[in-house]
């Protein structure tokens, strides 16, 4: 991913990424990939706080609709999919990693992992929930949501949030061992099998799609929720200077 600074999913980079998935899964000599950050220190800080502050309601449907496409499409990849993450990853960026079929993380304390929505004052969807439970189990996905946790590395392996922790610079090395192994298996096996683990959660969303898009909408144009989010924002470029 290079989306300079920060890797954040805006519309134009959903899209572009969406699109190079396609080109991947529609080209048979490919069989998996591994997503991986060339933004120093940032996976991706998740979606772009830009696309839901001060747009209009079309505006944010347009977007959800994307955020939406980019998990459905990525969740349900026929391809092997590994994470390597090799930088902080809050909340869309941790979704991002939790579509993969595998996650390594650089040991380094900086890159926390997690969906930290509650710290923002906002709340993570229906199946942004659903694929953490179905990562970690309901008892800590509900412990990380409630206090929107940040796992650093050692914390992120304990909860299961992650697959691997290993020294920075062998993360993409790792990623490739991962995926090495997994191109070993059976593709038809290992294909319906990750379809049969994965397609009631993704069911769930495409028959509540429309219902989804409005209720974030609804959400996301409340005063108290823009305030917010302007806030939170204010305080990162604050931070700076
Ligand atoms: C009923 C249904 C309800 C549905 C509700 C909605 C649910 C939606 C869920 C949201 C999920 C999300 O993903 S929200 C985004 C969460 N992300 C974060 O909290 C991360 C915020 N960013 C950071 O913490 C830091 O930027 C960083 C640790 C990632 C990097 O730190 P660093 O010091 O290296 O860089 P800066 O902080 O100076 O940032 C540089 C530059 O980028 C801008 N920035 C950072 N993050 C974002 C972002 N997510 N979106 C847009 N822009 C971002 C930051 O403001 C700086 O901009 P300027 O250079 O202009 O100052």
């Amino acid at each position: 991913m290079r989306n300079p600074p920060v890797n954040s999913l805006s519309l134009e980079f959903l899209t572009e990424l969406l699109i190079s998935l396609e080109k991947l899964e529609n080209d048979k000599t490919f069989h998996g990939i591994i997503i991986t950050s060339d933004c120093p220190g940032i996976f991706s800080a998740g979606l772009d706080l830009t696309e839901m502050c001060g747009r209009d309601p079309e505006h944010y449907a347009e977007y959800w609709k994307a955020v939406q496409e980019m998990w459905l499409r990525f969740y349900l990849s026929n391809l092997v999919v590994i994470a390597a993450i090799n930088g902080v990853s809050p909340a869309g960026g941790c979704l991002l990693s939790l579509t993969c079929d595998y996650r390594v993380l650089a040991n380094n304390p900086k890159y926390a992992i997690g969906l930290n929505e509650t710290l923002l004052g906002i709340v993570a969807p229906f199946w942004f929930k659903d694929t953490l439970v179905n990562t970690i189990g309901h008892r800590s996905a509900e412990r990380a949501l409630q206090l929107g946790l940040l796992f650093p590395p050692a914390e992120a392996l304990r909860v299961g949030v992650v697959d691997q922790v290993v020294p920075e610079d062998q993360v993409q090395s790792t990623a490739r061992l991962v995926m090495a192994q997994w191109l070993d298996i059976p593709d038809h096996a290992r294909q319906l099998t990750k379809t049969l683990m994965r397609k009631p959660t993704a069911d769930r969303l495409l028959t509540e799609r429309d219902a989804d898009i409005q209720n974030f909408v609804r959400f996301i144009c409340k005063d108290s929720i823009q305030k917010s989010l302007h806030a939170y924002l204010e305080k990162l470029k604050q931070k700076k200077g």
